[in-house]
């Protein structure tokens, strides 16, 4: 960390800056250039995009994940007079996020592809502040592990989560004997009320319209089957450290509760607010304070409600098959929450190109379950090499029910 008018500045990397969590925490970082300073950035394809964050935050790394686009980028910055040097393959990613200069990590990668960058973070000890759920549902126990060996500090950042973390007490040896159940608050997506008939015939702008947030697309279709909220249920299995069975839902169309945490003695601590990442986001790099986030704030005078459902009334079993994976990949063998994590970014892919409908987002998901037994994974190899035997076999699935 640098001095810096008394304030010790966090050097960051933002990994996967280009997309929708990326920007956003840049948002907050160009609020507080005397506490953050943006080390290094990181991003697939968008060189465009990656351009303009170099030329406005002067990182002095950044990353794309393809050789292509890394000497697009290169080139472009030396057009552009900018000093910054341009990395590419995916093992750059890990080195940036285990940086000696690095002090705090923003994980938004989207999916298993931000897992390797995650370990190495959290293996060098870094504030690792965590949007990329798919890496700790794919990672599990071993992911923790890395994170307690490398005296790492994990923050969460998926809004439900860091509302759970907020309504916790600071001291997390209490957290077991204290804490008779976390809620998750769900939207229920843009077909909370349709006709699960009909869902044969959504399309992916239709499963991308989310009513509350604006997101990238793979999460978006996430929230619209729900199994952003199976893997949200994982996540908090591992965050928190409490048995699935004290995991609920509600549903609660508009997204105010971000999360609740209910005690032993029945009484419940909530978090509020705009749905805003940079809230969350906010949180996770100025914990313990709290700094300026750029969201604007709840009016109670403007809000008309907040309702709440139950997911098993309304039809939302029917609706919604994917969301009780949660608790049986949980109860299932170990692998098995990488296993289901693999299917559901095959399916979603797969959706998102047109190769299957949205319903059968489900059925690639439980065929894949039903084809792969997964050995307890040891290592990132292990994690790595179940993740690949995975979406193989969902693949096949996919092709097999393919238009
Ligand atoms: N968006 C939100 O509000 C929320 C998101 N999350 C979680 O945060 C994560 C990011 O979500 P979101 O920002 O919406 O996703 P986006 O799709 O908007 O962004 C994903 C980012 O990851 C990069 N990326 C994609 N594939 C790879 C890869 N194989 N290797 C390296 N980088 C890659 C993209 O680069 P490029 O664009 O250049 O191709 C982009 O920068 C997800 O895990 C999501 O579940 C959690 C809570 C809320
Ligand atoms: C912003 C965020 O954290 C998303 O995960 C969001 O919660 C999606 O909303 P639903 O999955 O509840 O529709
Ligand atoms: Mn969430």
């Amino acid at each position: 960390m640098t001095e810096h008018t008394g304030l010790k500045k966090q050097r960051v990397a933002v990994l996967g800056s280009t997309g929708s969590i990326g920007v956003s925490t840049l948002e907050v970082i160009a609020l507080h250039p005397d506490r953050y300073e943006v080390f290094a950035l990181s991003a697939a394809t968008q060189v465009d995009k990656m351009l303009a964050q170099c030329l406005q935050f002067k990182p002095t790394f950044a990353v794309m994940a393809s050789p292509e686009h890394g000497w697009e980028l290169e080139e472009k910055c030396k057009q552009n007079g900018l000093l910054t040097r341009v990395l590419y393959a995916p093992k750059a990613i890990e080195e940036i996020a285990e940086h000696p200069q690095v002090d705090t990590v923003m994980a938004a990668i989207v999916g298993a592809a931000g897992l390797a960058s995650c370990l190495a973070a959290a293996r060098a000890g870094k504030r690792l502040l965590l949007a990329n759920k798919e890496a700790l549902v794919v990672g599990g126990d071993y992911f923790l592990q890395a994170v307690k060996q490398g005296g790492a500090k994990l923050l969460p950042i998926d809004s439900e989560h860091s509302a759970v973390f907020q309504s916790l007490p600071d001291d997390a040896s209490t957290w077991a004997a204290q804490i008779d159940k976390i809620i998750l608050t769900a939207s229920g997506g843009p077909f909370r009320r349709h006709d699960p008939a009909e869902f044969a015939s959504i399309t992916p702008a239709q499963a991308c319209a989310h009513p509350n947030w604006v997101m990238g697309r793979k999460i978006s279709v996430d929230s619209a089957t729900m199994m952003n909220k199976a893997l949200e249920v994982i996540e908090a299995r591992y965050l928190f450290g409490v048995q699935s069975a004290q995991i609920d839902v509600v549903i609660h169309p508009q997204s105010v509760i971000h999360s609740m945490v209910q005690y032993r003695d029945n009484s419940v601590i909530a978090q509020l607010g705009t749905p805003d990442m940079k809230v969350p986001i906010a949180y996770g790099l100025a914990w313990p304070d709290r700094v300026v986030s750029g969201a604007t704030a709840l009016d109670f005078s403007c809000m008309a409600d907040m309702t709440f459902e139950s997911i098993h009334s309304n039809g939302h079993g029917e609706r919604f098959p994917g969301l009780k994976l949660a608790w049986s990949v949980l109860a299932g063998a170990p692998g098995s929450t990488a296993v289901l994590n693999a299917a559901n970014e095959v399916a979603v892919a797969a959706f998102l190109d047109g190769r299957i409908r949205f319903d059968q987002i489900h059925t690639v998901n439980m065929e894949t379950l039903n084809a792969v037994t997964p050995e307890p994974p040891g290592s990132l190899e292990d994690l790595l090499a179940l993740d690949a035997l995975s979406r193989r076999a969902a693949e096949s699935v996919a092709q097999r029910l393919g238009r």
